[in-house]
């Protein structure tokens, strides 16, 4: 069932002397209870204006957010009651309090009775893992801490829709993997909504059920991530070449590839990841290379990878600068 939707958002942000900037232009997507939904986008595609629309940080100049229901221009404040977002910065904690002050202190403006907002914030610091740091001043805390606090806050207030932008940014692999598992259960044992932004393609795959990706301010995909996988007709290969490409030959392999990126190269050679739509393809593009005098080293097919999945559709949408 729906909780949250957002149906033709416009964002115009004024240019001093200039024309006016359209950041966001008639995005439209809904969210049901209880799942994660993605919002992606390369840099500058209108994610943080989006969510910042809904969350009541920004006018927006048409179309609607209607959250459980109320409209945010009608009933702003009704709807902002199901809301709690977590946005870059972290600005929802006080750094200089402890863990545990900034628990109790969220948990008491918003109105608990002593024993159910001491029962909550044990249950939050057993749950993000934060016993042991319950005492430590926030701004002496890691940046991945930080940000397990940040979103512990966000629930203290027991609000049904949780707002997160880029909740993984910056954070190692450890960190990045324990905040993953966190949202899940976060979705699955709380029953929140959450709506993420994110350019963590794993983040993606392992927590969303559905979601927008979002391109110079306007949608290009909306969907489910399981179909998104599945339904792309494309067929990924890393191929290994003892020396790099040369652009002629590059360009030769585009006409045949969908597309081929560089994806490393060590003292081994170069690493290329081509994205076919037929897989014959492939044929002529090893012939071209062994005509060429290339040295091949290995193929492999690789799994449909969200990210490149993401890459070429916000390519085909007309955005050459995204790389991977
Ligand atoms: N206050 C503002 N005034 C003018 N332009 C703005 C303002 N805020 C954002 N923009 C522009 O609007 C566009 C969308 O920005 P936004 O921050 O929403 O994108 P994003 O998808 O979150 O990007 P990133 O992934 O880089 O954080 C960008 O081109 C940005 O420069």
């Amino acid at each position: 069932m729906e909780i949250l939707r957002v149906k033709g958002l416009k964002k115009v942000y004024p240019m001093k002397g200039k024309k006016e900037f359209v950041a966001v232009d008639d995005v439209s997507f809904e969210v049901n209870r209880g799942e994660v939904f993605g919002l992606l986008g390369p840099n500058g595609a209108g994610k943080t204006s989006t969510i910042k629309c809904i969350c009541g940080l920004l006018h927006y100049d048409d179309g609607d957010v209607w959250v459980n229901g109320y409209s945010m221009k009608d009933s702003r404040r009704r709807g902002l009651r199901h809301i709690s977002a977590v946005l870059e910065g972290n600005r929802n904690i006080y750094w200089r309090m402890t863990v545990k002050e900034n628990l109790e202190f969220f948990t008491g403006i918003n109105g608990f009775s002593p024993s159910k907002s001491k029962e909550r914030m044990e249950y939050l610091l057993h749950q993000f893992q934060l016993l042991e740091q319950r005492d430590t001043v926030v701004n002496k805390l890691s940046r991945g801490m930080k940000q397990k606090v940040a979103i512990a806050i966000s629930l203290v207030t027991d609000k049904e829709i949780i707002l997160l932008d880029e909740p993984t940014l910056g954070l190692d692999v450890g960190m990045s993997h324990e905040l993953r598992g966190l949202l899940k259960t976060i979705a699955k044992e709380e029953g929140k909504t959450i709506l993420l932004s994110t350019h963590d393609m794993q983040v993606v795959e392992e927590t969303c059920d559905r979601l927008v990706i979002i391109n110079q301010g306007k949608t290009i995909v909306h969907d489910t991530v399981e179909n998104l996988m599945r339904l792309t007709n494309q067929h990924f290969y890393l191929l290994q070449l003892k020396n790099q490409l040369t652009s002629e030959i590059k360009q030769r392999v585009a006409k045949i590839a969908k597309a081929i990126s560089l994806r490393n190269d060590t003292n081994n050679g170069y690493t290329y990841l081509i994205t076919l739509e037929n897989p014959n393809g492939l044929y002529d593009i090893m012939g071209m290379l062994r005509d060429s005098g290339a040295e091949l080293r290995f193929i492999e097919r690789t799994n449909n990878r969200l990210e490149d999945i993401f890459i070429n559709l916000v390519k085909e949408a007309g955005n050459h600068e995204i790389s991977s």
